[in-house]
Parts: C-alpha cells; structure tokens; sequence
C-alpha cells in the first residue's frame, strides 16, 4: 500500500543559488569578513522595546537588496491583511492535511516559500480566499488548506498584524505552545470538511513535495540567559515565523518555525519533528537533522536535559505512544548509532563507553553502500533491536558516551563528529480478527512488512578557528562536509542526469560523493525522505561573542542555509511498500517477518518436539514402570534367595548339628558301648564331660569288655600266664567284639579311656562352638530381617515385608525351638548315660562278689579235674578251660544284664509315652511325639536314642546267643576232657 505523495512543482521563484552567501568555510569567512552589520539602526521608525512591526520597521530597503541576499526582500506592501495571510501560510505549522483525493486539488499556491517569494513578486496580491498550503506529510491535517475563516481567527487575534512587544509575543508564544498542536489540527480538519464540499473545483498542485520538508530556525539565548535584543539589526519574530536582519545583506527571513529564546524544546519538537515521527511510523522515512554554528544549540535541541528533553528522546516516546496506540498493527525497532568523525565512520554502540577521541582504533572499518531498496547505507553497523523507550534511550545514551566532544572556544563540550540515529520501524498488520496466537497458529503471514527509517541527526558545529592541530584538522573535516551539504543543497534540483540520478540545474552530478555526511543524507536530500532541518543561531546581546563581525557571517549563512534547504529540497516520500516475506522488498533486512517466520518455525518445530516428547516421556515412563516393575520383582527375587538360603543354612546347620551329634551318639557307641551293646557313660552336656576322669574310666571299663574283666581276673589269678592271657583276650575281643574300637592302640582300656576322655572333651568344644555358631547366624538373620523390615516400611511395601518378617521370625522362633528340643535331646542323654553308670557300678560291685565265689568254685573243680586226669592229649589244660568256661558265663550274664537294663530303659520310654511297643517286640516313635519331631525334622526315622537302644539290644541278644553256643561248646569239651 504505497501512497505516491504529489511531486511538487519547483517553486516558480527560487533563491538564486548563485547569489548565496559563502558556505561556513573558515578562508571564506575570512573573506567575506566585509560583511558587516548594515547600518540599520538608524532606522528611524524601530519602535523602542519591542519587534518592530514588519509594516514599519521592515521597510524595504530605499536600494534593492544586494544580489546576493536571499529572495526574501522585505516588502510593506505584502503586509498588509491579505499579506498576513499570505505569511501565515509560509509557516509550515499551518500546513493543512496531507492530500485526500480530489479535496488536494485546489488552487493553492504550491509552497510556501514559493508563496513568500510571491508575497514578494506580487506584494499587492490578494489574499486568497483560502489560506493554502503545500500539501504535506508534515503539516498535520489541514492537508495544506486552511479556510480564510480561520486564517481571520487567527488574523482576529492581532498576532500578525498588530506587531506586539517582545514580552507580549513570548507570551503569545507560550499560549500558543499551550494550545497543542493536535487541538489546532482538529480546527482545521472541521473547517476542511467544510471545505471539501465547497471547494471542490479549488485545486492545490499535487506535486508541490517542498510541504514534506520543514525548515525552522531556533534562536539561542545568550549565555547570560538573556532575551534576545531585536533592536538593532536582528529582529525575531515567533509568531511570524520570522527573522529579519537589517544589516548589510539583510533581509527578512521567513521559515516554517522560527523558536524564539523562550521557546522550549518540548515546543521546537512538537513543531519540527512530532508530526514527522509520526509519518515515519506510518511507513515513510524521515530525517531530522540540525545544523549551526558551535555552541548554539544543536545538542541541546537533538538531545535536551533531563528537565527539558530534546527532539530524539521526545521522538523516542512518541513511538512507542503510537505503538499503544496502534493494536491493529505489529512492530520491531532498532536501532543503530553511528558518528562521522574526520571522515570516517565509527559506529557508536560498538565502541567502549567513555572511549573518547580516538579511542576506536581496533574498530572494523564502517563503509558506505548503497543498494537499490535500502539506498545508501552503512556496514557493518550494529543494529540493536529494542523494546521500551527506557531501553532505546539507553542505546543511545551509550552511543553518547562514546561520541567525541572537545572543548572549543564557544562550548565546553562541543560534539567532533557528525552523529547519526537511525532508527528503523518495521511494522505489519495483524490479520482482523485474529490473534497473534492464531497467526502463530496458523503460520499464516497476515501482511506484508513495512520498514521505515528515522534518522536523526546533531551535526557537528562549523568552526572558524581552532587553537589546537587536532581542533584544527576536526574543524576542516567539519566544515568540509559542511561545505559540501550546503553545495548539495544549494545545487538541488529536479534535473535529472540521463541516468536518471538526480543532478543540478545543469545536468551535472550532485557531489554527494565528496563527503560522507552528504553521501549518507543522500536519500533524504534527494527526496526519498521527509525531512525536517533544525538551524540554530545565536545573535546575543551587543558585547557578546555572538555579536561579533564573525559571529553574524556565520549566522547569516546559517540562515542562508536554511532558506536554499527550504527551497532547494524537494521530497517525494513515499510510504515503504510493504514486503511480503522475507524474500519479498525489503529482502534480509526484514527483522519482523524474518522473526515471525523464525517463531513460526520454532512453534512448529516446538510442537513436532513436544510431540515427539510426549511420546518419549510416554515411552520413558512405560519403560521407568517396567523397570521398576522388574527391579520390585528382582528384589523380591533376592530377598526370597536370601530366606531360602538363610533356611538352607539355618537347616544344614541344623542338619550339621543333628550329624553332629549323631556321630557323637555313634562315637559314644563306639567308644562307650562294647559288644554287648551298653553306653558310654561320657555325657555331651559340659557338666557332665567335667565328671572325674576316675568315673568315666571304671564306667569305660565296665563296657569296654569282659575280656578286659577277665582279663583283670586272670591276671590277678595267673600271674605266670599273662602272655597266654593277653593273647587269649586279644583273640577273643578279635571274635566276639568286632566293634568294638575303644581299646586304644594299647588295647589295656586306659589309655582308650584317657583318648575318650579328651575326643569327648573335643566333641564338647565342637558343639559349644557350634552353637555359637548356630546362634551368631540367627542373630544375622535377626538383624537382617530387622532391617529389611524397617527398609520396607519405609518404601510402602508393608503388606509384603511384614509378611516376610513374620516368616522369617516364625523361622527363627522354629530353630529356637529346635535348639532347645536339641538342648533337652542332650540333657536326655546325659540323663540315660548317668543312669547307665549308676547301673554299671552296682553291677559291678555285683560282679566282684560273685567273681570271688565262681572262682574259688571254679578252682575246686579244676584241682579236682586235674588230679582225676593228668597228661591230656589235647594239649589244653584243664585250667584254660575252666577259664574259658567261666569268661563265657560272665559275659553270657553281663550280656543278660545289659538287655535287662536296656529293656527297662525301653520300658521307661513306653510309660512316659515316648515310644510305643509292637506287638513283636519291636519299638517305635510315638505320634506326635515332641523329641520325635524335633530329632527327626520331619524325616520319617525313629529317634536316634531308639535306634541305638534298638541296635544295642540286637547286639546284646546276638552276643549272647553267641556266648550260649559257646558256652555250650565249653561244655561238650569239658565233658570230653572229663571222659577223656
Ligand atoms: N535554547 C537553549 N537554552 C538554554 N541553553 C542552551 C540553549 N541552546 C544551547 N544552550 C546551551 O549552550 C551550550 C552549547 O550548546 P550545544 O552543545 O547544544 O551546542 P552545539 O550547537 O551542539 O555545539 P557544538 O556544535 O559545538 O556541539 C550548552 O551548554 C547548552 O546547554
């Protein structure tokens, strides 16, 4: 959406660029150092005290004015009502609204400097009916008409044409500033409604593109804080627009705005820049830039103070006032910030704050391009997007850091460089209707991207003189640039060269080339841009610097220079099309749709990943729950291991311990129960293992052997046959007691019982140390069920964990209860086997008695044998076989004895219920049976203490029918060696 802004006519009648004043170059200064202040204070009719009326006091010199003043004569006849009028229009203030169809076209005069130039041709012309105006961007609405009803308002409140005292106009001023500018264009949009209907046949030149750029003229006070003095040869005047010079090259200078010493900076902007700022935010590109002498006020316009900020900061408010104001449309900013010094380009926000001169040295060097769409622009330059106004003033209070000042004979801090902020608008409509989330959505472009740019610019002072080499050469680069706009400027023209590039009047090349201040303004000087010069002068007080020779030359052709912008600068601003994508006009460069595009982008891509992790978390948490699903039953697993093993140990330890003890059983049969089947009377239980050695060794002997009994006997008896004896007993034990191992190797039964002794003492330490064992591994069991419970109740995990520790604890209660049945088990044994020894003493003592009388009987017989027959054949004496005879009763008796005891320890079982009894003789294990239950562990055996009272009892009834058929084979030998 372009808008071809109308091309102006070239105003009829232009300065003559060839008469102008000298450029502010030092020599030509020097030069022109004639140029005095005219002799005009002589004026006669200067009223005392205040601005002299332009109808009195600005009489039109007697002689014509110098050729070389500009084409702004003073005239008393154009001031006369329609002359107000006409002057009214030459202010750019009162430019009505930019051109609306055919309303545009009216029968204005094309501009307003051309007008004043009229004024001056024409001085008697009437006024026009309608108040005209160029047409202009720059004018608020009253798009360049203004009804003669408004213009006899603004006549009717004597501002023009009754001249006031200074005091009176500042204050008209002040009224004026207070009335904003907004109220005065509603005015003229009510009256151009009005207009519209009636003024249709009017027309005002379309192409008149001097309405696009506006020139003012601000006027320094002194530094005293003075009000300037308009008596004398200067005269400012506000309202009017005015400044008028009554010295030699005089002349009344009129401009869009003249801001008098009281005008403040929020005023200078709202008349300058404010509605410029605003154009440019609706899509054209705009220049504001101020130009003057050193020290009169550039920066202090362009920048301000705190208390009063200038043009850039006030621009920078209003931009983001009309991004509020502006839903229906996006926008980006950034912002660069760059300084010409001594012709060369530094870029302001890459550099080091507080850098100073010539501290930039490492810099990449900045050069110029220039590119079809973007026009001249410089690269590489930083670009800082920005999104508050505290944010963009802070970029830019940075690049100020950074810029060069120098103290000069008229600033103590007078700017070096040329300082340019270029800030670029992008800006795109939203789609009605739609959100921007729902354009993110979509991805859909919902406009083009429209890039404008603002520059603004404080350029550096012109200078006549410096003191120092380096002050020197900066103030040549200065003017030189200088020196070349104000040629650029003065040779401006619509004459196109065949290339079709702007050229001046006579077809040759503008020289923007010639400096980079003009190559860089070369888009905005050649029309692509609105433009807005700010000149600044100072024309103090007599006595004061300013009112030097000098001082006034330079002012002069400040004000010359304004007057050749104002005339020469034509602008055909256009509204930036707008780009569509980023591959549309505008290319690269487009930051908004680049970005948009990048959002959309990373939205999609954002999407597909989140997505893409939903499914992977969905995955991932599937995987987490298998895992941990498998570790749960893993450790369950281990846990179940590790009771099973505990129980697998707890049994085998168990298990161990019953062989254990069974093999003491056995041991004890072996060492302590003889052939005939009795016990060792060595008990398990310490106590009993502690018994006198002298107990356990009678009780050994008792059951080692009858052998051992007899032999005792026939050694007491024989004393000359002990060899025999031995030999005869060590065949009988190889016979009868098979076996029988406790002998020892000496075989006399002492030493057997001193080794039983000690292996029984062994099997005790075993078996205590067992038990510690045994009860050391249920304590770790304890405790690592203890744990195992606390860590599962800790993780939730109640219901399997407790289940867990009961079992473990019924398991740890079982084996408690298997060690004490084993402990009763042994208690029982030692209870028998001091029965057993009880029963062997009195036996014994028994044996003896009775061995006593056999023996003497078993003498008598003999005698009486051997003195019945001497010399038998067989070789045996009749003693041995008596001996035999009577070995073979004892044992067959001791045999009897042995089952006796036996039987009635059996018996003693079946009372207590123990053991029951078969209809056979046979014994088992009663039901349910406590020691059964806790012996056995569940095998279907009898008890150990049954199967040794069982075996002995075979034994001692296989011994002893043994010992009858021997003892019958006695016999028959006996009755043979009797016959015989
Ligand atoms: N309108 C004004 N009202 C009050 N003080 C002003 C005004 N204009 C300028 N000054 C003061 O004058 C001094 C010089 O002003 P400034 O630095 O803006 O001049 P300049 O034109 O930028 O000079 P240079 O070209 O050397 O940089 C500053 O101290 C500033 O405060």
């Amino acid at each position: 959406m372009s808008t071809a802004l109308p091309r102006p006519a070239r105003p009829s009648i232009g300065p003559p660029s060839m008469a102008l004043p000298a450029l502010p170059v030092g020599k030509t200064r020097k030069s022109t150092g004639g140029l005095t202040v005219p002799v005009t204070r002589s004026t006669p009719s200067t009223p005392k005290g205040g601005l002299r009326s332009p109808s009195t006091t600005f009489l039109p010199p007697a002689t014509p004015a110098p050729t070389g003043a500009l084409p702004q004569p003073r005239s008393v006849s154009g001031f006369n009502a329609a002359g107000r009028t006409i002057r009214k229009t030459v202010s750019i203030n009162s430019f009505p609204q930019p051109p609306r169809g055919d309303a545009r076209i009216m029968s204005m005069p094309p501009s307003p400097l051309s007008a004043g130039a009229r004024k001056l041709k024409s001085p008697t012309t009437p006024s026009y009916q309608l108040s005209n105006g160029t047409p202009s961007l720059l004018n608020g609405t009253g798009e360049g008409r203004m009804v003669s009803r408004l213009s006899g308002a603004r006549n009717s409140d004597g501002l023009i044409s009754v001249s006031s005292p200074a005091q009176s106009r500042s204050s008209s001023a002040q009224d004026s500033y207070s009335t904003s500018a907004t109220q005065y264009d509603e005015l003229v949009e009510l009256a151009q409604h009005k207009l519209d209907a009636s003024a249709s046949n009017r027309r005002i030149s379309k192409h008149d593109g001097k309405g696009n750029v506006i020139v003012s003229v601000r006027v320094r006070p002194d530094s005293a804080g003075n009000e300037t003095r308009t008596d004398g040869e200067w005269m400012v005047d506000g309202r009017k627009s005015l400044i008028g010079y009554n010295g030699r090259e005089g002349g009344d200078y009129y401009y869009d705005n003249v801001f008098t010493t009281h005008d403040d900076n929020s005023r200078v902007y709202d008349h300058s820049a404010k509605r410029l700022v605003r154009r440019v935010m609706e899509g054209y590109h705009g220049t504001v830039f101020a130009y003057g002498m050193t020290g009169t006020g550039k920066t202090f316009s362009m920048q301000g103070t705190a208390s009063s900020p200038g043009v850039i900061p006030l621009a920078i408010t209003d931009i983001f006032s009309y991004i509020r104001e502006t839903p229906s449309r996006e926008f980006l900013l950034r912002v660069s910030y760059l300084e010409i010094y001594n012709e060369r380009i530094h870029d302001l926000l890459s550099m080091p704050t507080g850098s100073g001169i010539g501290a930039n040295g490492s810099q990449e060097e900045i050069k110029l391009r220039e590119d079809s769409k973007r026009g001249v622009y410089a690269s590489p330059l930083k670009e800082e997007i920005v999104q508050s106004p505290t944010q963009l003033l802070r970029v830019i209070a940075r690049g100020d850091q950074a810029r060069r000042t120098a103290s000069t004979q008229f600033n103590a801090r007078s700017s070096r460089s040329h300082a340019v902020v270029q800030i670029v608008v992008e800006s795109r409509e939203r789609v009605p209707g739609n959100t921007a989330a729902d354009d993110k959505r979509q991805g859909l472009p919902p406009g083009g991207v429209r890039v404008s740019t603002l520059s603004l610019i404080d350029l550096a002072g012109s200078e006549k003189a410096a003191e120092t080499k380096e002050r020197r050469q900066e103030g040549s680069h200065i003017n030189k640039s200088l020196l070349t706009l104000g040629t650029v400027i003065a040779k401006l023209s619509e004459t196109k060269d065949k290339d079709g590039k702007p050229a001046d009047k006579d077809g040759k090349h503008l020289p923007y080339r010639d400096s980079k201040l003009t190559r860089l303004l070369q888009g905005a000087l050649s029309g692509g841009s609105l433009v807005s010069i700010l000149c600044t002068i100072q024309i103090g007080a007599a006595g004061s610097v300013a009112s030097g020779n000098t001082h006034t030359l330079e002012t002069l052709n400040t004000l010359k220079f304004a007057s050749r912008a104002k005339n020469n600068i034509v602008s055909h601003a256009k509204r930036a099309e707008e780009a569509l994508g980023a591959g549309g006009d505008g290319g690269a460069r487009v930051l908004l749709e680049r970005y948009r595009m990048e959002i959309v982008e990373l939205r999609k891509e954002l999407e597909s990943q989140a997505k893409s992790n939903t499914k992977k978390e969905n995955d991932e948490e599937q995987e987490r729950d298998s895992e941990w699903e498998r570790a749960r039953e893993k450790e369950a697993e281990q846990r179940h291991e590790e009771q099973m093993l505990e129980m697998q140990l707890a049994r085998t330890a168990l298990k161990e311990r019953i062989d254990h003890l069974n093999r003491l059983i056995l041991s004890s049969k072996s060492t302590g129960v003889n052939a005939s089947g009795s016990y060792s009377s060595l008990g398990t239980h310490p106590r009993y293992s502690q018994r006198s050695s002298r107990s356990s060794l009678a009780t050994t002997f008792k059951l080692a052997g009858m052998e051992r009994t007899g032999s005792m006997t026939s050694t007491s008896s024989t004393i000359g046959r002990k060899s025999t004896h031995r030999k005869s007993s060590a065949e009988a034990s190889g016979a009868v007691m098979d076996d029988d191992d406790s002998q020892g190797e000496f075989g006399d039964g002492t030493a057997s019982l001193a080794s039983q002794n000690r292996a029984l003492q062994a099997d005790l330490a075993d078996k205590n140390r067992y038990i510690q064992t045994l009860e050391k591994r249920l304590l770790q069991a304890r405790r690592a069920s203890s744990s195992r419970t606390s860590v599962g109740l800790a993780s939730g995990s109640k219901g399997i964990l407790v289940g867990e520790d009961h079992s473990v604890s019924a398991l740890i209660k079982e084996k408690d209860a298997e060690i004490l049945e084993l402990r009763a088990r042994l208690d029982d044994k030692d209870k028998m086997l001091t029965a057993l020894r009880s029963a062997a003493r009195s036996r014994e003592n028994a044996d003896r008695v009775e061995s006593r009388a056999e023996l003497s009987r078993a003498e008598l017989r003999t005698s009486q044998i051997v003195e019945a027959s001497s010399g038998s054949p067989t070789g045996k004496g009749p003693t041995t076989l008596v001996r035999q005879v009577s070995q073979l009763r004892m044992r067959t008796k001791s045999v009897d004895e042995m089952s006796k005891m036996l039987d009635e320890m059996i018996q003693d079982r079946v009372e207590t219920g123990q053991i029951v009894r078969g209809t056979r003789g046979s014994v088992r294990v009663a039901p349910g049976s406590n020691k059964e239950r806790g012996v056995l562990m569940g095998q279907n055996e009898p008890p150990i203490q049954l199967q040794l009272l069982t075996k002995a009892r075979e034994r001692a009834s296989a011994a002893a029918s043994l010992a009858g058929e021997q003892m019958q084979q006695a016999q028959v030998q006996q009755a043979q060696v009797v016959e015989v």
